[in-house]
Parts: C-alpha cells; sequence; structure tokens
C-alpha cells in the first residue's frame, strides 16, 4: 500500500476490555458487543503484526537511486500493509475463539472474516460513495467489512482515507491553479465541467527538451499508439494495450532512465504537478505523441473504468501539452462542451500551451463525466508533437510499482462508485 494512505488517518478500533464467556450463554446485544470486541481485536492483531512484504524484484545490483527505482516500478515503495494470511488449522474458526490474540494473529484471514462484519446491509453501498471517511464515526461502527481494505488482496484500496482528490475538490483545485500561476497565462474554456488552458507554459527549450527526452533524440522511442483494453485472463480481468483504429498517432512513454532522469522533463513535471497541487506520484508517466497529417485520435475519453477497482483509482485529471506548431488542423475538439456562443470548444495546438481537464464529477470524481470525451483531429499541413500527462487522486505510481495500477488484475470488489 502505498505511504501516502499511512494508518494514522484510519479510524483505529479499541481494544477489547476483558475476556470474553463463551456466546452460547450471551443476548443478541451482548453478541453485537462482542462481535465488535472480537472484531477490533482481530482487526488489531493484522494491522499490527508482519513486516511489510519484500520487494516485488529485488533492486538491481550495481544501485539505482530510489527515485529510478520507483520510477521503473521496481519496489513496493511504502508498501505499509502486513501479509494477512491463516496458518494451518483456522478453518472453521468463529468470532468467539478469535477473541484470543493468539488465535486472530495466527488466523488473520479467518478471523477478519469471522469477526469484522457489516451491522447495515447498505454498508458496501455507503463504503462505495465514501462514507468510511464522510461518516467515519457511524461507519467505524458498523461497517467494519466494508470499511476495511482486503486483508488478503494487497492491492484493494482502503476505504477509510480519503483520497487527495475527493468529493468537492475539483473546483478548488482548478481555481488554485488558475489563481496562483498567472504567469502561465491561464484561461478558463469551461467551469462545469472545468476546462482551462495556458497559453504560455512552456519555452521552446522546454518543449524540445520534452520531445527529446521521452520520445528519445531522433524519436527512437515512438511507437504506434495502442489503447489500453481489458481482457480477462485466468478469470480475473487485466489491461492491456491493443492495437485500435480509433487512434493513428505514434506515442512514447517516459519509462525510460534517460527520460526521467532529464532535467527539462523534471522541471516541466514539477512545474505541472505544483499547479495542480499533488504530489508527483500522483500521475503517470509522460506519454509523447506525434501526428503527423491525417494521423487522429478519434472521440474517446481518458477514463479506464477498471481503474475504479485499482490501488490507484481512476484518472482525474489529463494535463496536455503542445510542443509544437501546428500548420493547419489539429486541434483537440470537445464535442459536448460549448463556448459562449454555443460552439464546440476546439484547443487547437500551439507551441508552449497546455489544456488541463477533468474526467470525473465535482460531487463525486469516481463517476465519469461524459462531457469530457474528446477528440485529436487529424493535422491537415504540418507535425503535431503533444504529451498525455495523467494524474490520479491518489499514489499512481506507488501502485504502479506494487502491480496495482489495474494493469495486472483487479479483484471483483469495487470499491467506489
Ligand atoms: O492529441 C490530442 O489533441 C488529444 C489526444 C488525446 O486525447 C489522448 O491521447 O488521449
Ligand atoms: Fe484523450
Amino acid at each position: 500500500m502505498a505511504k501516502s494512505k499511512g494508518k494514522s488517518s484510519a479510524a483505529k478500533p479499541s481494544k477489547p476490555s476483558k475476556p470474553r464467556p463463551s456466546s452460547s450463554s450471551l443476548s443478541s446485544s451482548a453478541l453485537l458487543t462482542l462481535s465488535l470486541a472480537a472484531a477490533a481485536a482481530a482487526y488489531a492483531a493484522y494491522v499490527l503484526r508482519a513486516p511489510p512484504p519484500p520487494p516485488l524484484s529485488p533492486p538491481a545490483a550495481g544501485g539505482l537511486s530510489p527515485f529510478e527505482q520507483r520510477q521503473q516500478g521496481r519496489t513496493l515503495p511504502g508498501a505499509d500493509r502486513p501479509a494477512c494470511a491463516d496458518a494451518a488449522g483456522c478453518a472453521g474458526v468463529g468470532a468467539a475463539e478469535c477473541a484470543a490474540p493468539a488465535v486472530a494473529s495466527r488466523c488473520c484471514a479467518s478471523c477478519f472474516r469471522a469477526t469484522c462484519v457489516d451491522l447495515d446491509a447498505a454498508c458496501v453501498e455507503k463504503a462505495q460513495r465514501g462514507a468510511c471517511y464522510l461518516e467515519a464515526e457511524y461507519m467505524n461502527a458498523t461497517c467494519c467489512h466494508a470499511c476495511s481494505p482486503d486483508p488478503e488482496d494487497p492491492c484493494s484500496p482502503d476505504p477509510r482515507v480519503r483520497p487527495r482528490v475527493a468529493e468537492g475538490d475539483l473546483g478548488k483545485i482548478f481555481r488554485r491553479g488558475v489563481e496562483e500561476y498567472p504567469q502561465y497565462a491561464p484561461r478558463v474554456y469551461s467551469e462545469d465541467p472545468w476546462v482551462v488552458g495556458f497559453d504560455n507554459l512552456l519555452t521552446d527549450e522546454e518543449c524540445q527538451g520534452v520531445i527529446e527526452a521521452v520520445g528519445g533524440k531522433n524519436g527512437e522511442y515512438l511507437k504506434p499508439s495502442t489503447t489500453a483494453q481489458a481482457v480477462k485472463e485466468n478469470g480475473r480481468i487485466v489491461l492491456r494495450d491493443v492495437p485500435d483504429d480509433i487512434r493513428t498517432s505514434w506515442n512514447a512513454w517516459c519509462q525510460h532512465a534517460g527520460c526521467y532522469n532529464h532535467p527539462i522533463h523534471e522541471r516541466v513535471i514539477t512545474r505541472i504537478m505544483d499547479i495542480v497541487g499533488l504530489p508527483h506520484d500522483y500521475a503517470e508517466h509522460m506519454q509523447l505523441l506525434k501526428y503527423g497529417p491525417g494521423e487522429y485520435y478519434r472521440l474517446h475519453h481518458d477514463w479506464i473504468p477498471e481503474q475504479l477497482q485499482a490501488l490507484c483509482g481512476p484518472r482525474v485529471f489529463t494535463f496536455f501539452l503542445y510542443l509544437s506548431d501546428v500548420e493547419e488542423g489539429g486541434g483537440t475538439r470537445f464535442p459536448y462542451i460549448k463556448d459562449k456562443d454555443g460552439k464546440p470548444i476546439t484547443v487547437m495546438p500551439r507551441k508552449g500551451t497546455a489544456v488541463w481537464w477533468a474526467h470525473g464529477l465535482e460531487s463525486n470524481p469516481w463517476q465519469k463525466d461524459d462531457r469530457t470525451h474528446h477528440e485529436a483531429m487529424p493535422p491537415i499541413k504540418g507535425v503535431k508533437l503533444a504529451a498525455n500527462y495523467w494524474i490520479h487522486g491518489s499514489d499512481f505510481k506507488g501502485s504502479m510499482a506494487a502491480g496495482c495500477d489495474g494493469r495486472s488484475g483487479v479483484k471483483g470488489r469495487v470499491w467506489r462508485k
């Protein structure tokens, strides 16, 4: 689990005060108390036990810096969730046995299931709407299971931790970005949904630096573009990059050392994340795009629905950079967002400018805002170079490093709705 989602903000269950009698002689309210106390004991055992899991694979000999390792997804940075599994002989243990700390610890998974229960039929639905942090007191007392990460799935989010971008945050984030960075010439194309341009974000040198950092000096990292598609493999939904007629551009990802160690790339992503006001690790690796005349990306949304179940959560923003001038064509068109004359917004590519938009709703960033569908119109004359910087409301790079960005499979539970 990512460091930024540490346990400190999660409500801690209280400790059981004294040994409990056997359940057979108890009234229903005493049973409820027992169940909650046992849940607390089992949960405390689960949270307090065991060291963090080892790295996915050992760091390369000869030493990449922690920053480089993280960029490459070689470690589990911030993995602070202890493993929770049963030792032999735990089958059938019940709440009463789990009240004993030794049993709760040895039979972590079974005791979690037996004792951390939901007492309200609406717990899951409420948890999926953020109630575990919005109504923490009630939910902690009532919805132990729905408000806990799955102890056997290290990729499950902790529903008690409010992500950095949650209900009611989008407007504040966009307004701050516009108000605090006049030097980049912000321009508000739309407030509902938010689409903000920056007419003076990057110098020519910075545009060239980004192109070379991500794409390579001679464009050697550029490949025909693909899209992420969900496929079922061995019973799990996994994401695969597949060629797709919807998109005929070329792209390269900043996932090589020449890129993420490049000082201009670093300067540019720092500028973007300063404007957005989120930690660097919340962003995906930058993706460079190249469109020759006639190449395009048809109407689509940048939302990846499978990420609703992933530790990183869905993409919340696209911060899109224009890195070349295009003689004719090549705009980014938002057909469902109208300007003051009632015409769909089209942001025209101009070197050094940018456009930033949101993917989810202000009231619920886990719900896709269909109005931010968009398309890349083909350049008619000239070549368009641009870059995507996709940003999540939680730690993306940590999630990716842990194999929890939704690519390598999500379990059945839907964490947000
Ligand atoms: O090239 C553009 O204008 C937009 C590209 C885009 O929407 C994407 O790559 O997801
Ligand atoms: Fe897009």
